[in-house]
């Protein structure tokens, strides 16, 4: 992992969805794990980075009173939107700072050092190499083909960019109604600039599913005994 890099950037943490594969009574974002509701573990952690001069919180409109606590001079509030993508555009128009550093609230075990590895780049995004062997399938739900896995990465947050860059290929997408599943791929469409693969960790994982609470709690007991 590469060592410490200083670059000012703002901070877009997302925690605007509905959580529906979690199936819990209230969006995921606000269950706990220990001590701390999700979304808690990464504004605690880019509150802590000293490059991180602004942190733009995601939420929805009817649950902003469960984030006022949080607010303060550096951290704001902005209504997120039907789709992420919607939610990250609304955010970027509130941008302070020349780069950007994008991240799903609900990915709470992201660490200094893999924010310092994307510093060290103009755009680039957290990714693990993929290691199940990847069937694509027909419409009869036949495998057509196995896909070689050596080239394929996971893609995880944040997602690192220049403001302009994404700003711009942001609102081009939503001119031609294009919705990415993560916002590298609005670059990777929309513009001719590259997007670096920082090697990330397999910790860094999306709480989406019940089990994933689980898998959570033994992370946070892991890096605890250690
Ligand atoms: N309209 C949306 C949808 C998602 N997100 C955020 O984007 C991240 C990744 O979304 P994901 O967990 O896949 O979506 P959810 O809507 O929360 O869950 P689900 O798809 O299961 O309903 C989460 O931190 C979520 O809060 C958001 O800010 N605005
Ligand atoms: C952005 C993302 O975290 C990359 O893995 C992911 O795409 C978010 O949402 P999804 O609904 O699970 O695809």
């Amino acid at each position: 992992m590469t060592g410490w890099v200083q670059k000012a950037y703002s901070a877009i943490l997302l925690a605007a969805g509905s959580g529906s594969r979690m199936a819990a009574d209230r969006n995921k974002i606000f269950l706990r794990l220990n001590d701390q509701a999700i979304f808690q573990y990464s504004l605690d952690l880019f509150l802590s980075d000293a490059d991180c001069k602004q942190v733009i919180l995601v939420g929805k409109d009817e649950e902003k009173v469960y984030f006022t606590d949080f607010l303060s001079d550096k951290v704001c509030f902005v209504v997120g939107g039907a789709e992420r993508q919607d939610s990250v555009r609304h955010a970027l128009t509130r941008v302070s700072e020349t780069a950007v550093m994008i991240h799903d609230g609900a990915r709470p075990f992201v660490t200094l050092s893999e924010l310092n590895a994307l510093k060290a780049h103009d755009n680039a995004i957290l990714a693990v190499p993929v290691k199940d062997t990847i069937k694509q399938i027909n419409q009869a739900g036949q495998i057509s083909q196995t896909v070689p896995r050596d080239k394929l990465w996971g893609a995880q947050t944040p997602q690192f960019f220049e403001t302009s860059l994404i700003q711009k290929v942001h609102h081009i997408a939503q001119s031609k109604a294009f919705l990415g599943t993560d916002d590298a791929s609005l670059v990777e469409v929309f513009s001719d600039v590259p997007v670096t693969i920082v090697p990330g960790s397999y910790d860094n994982i999306k709480i989406t599913t019940p089990e994933d609470l689980i898998f959570g709690r033994a992370i946070l007991a892991n890096r605890s005994n250690g």
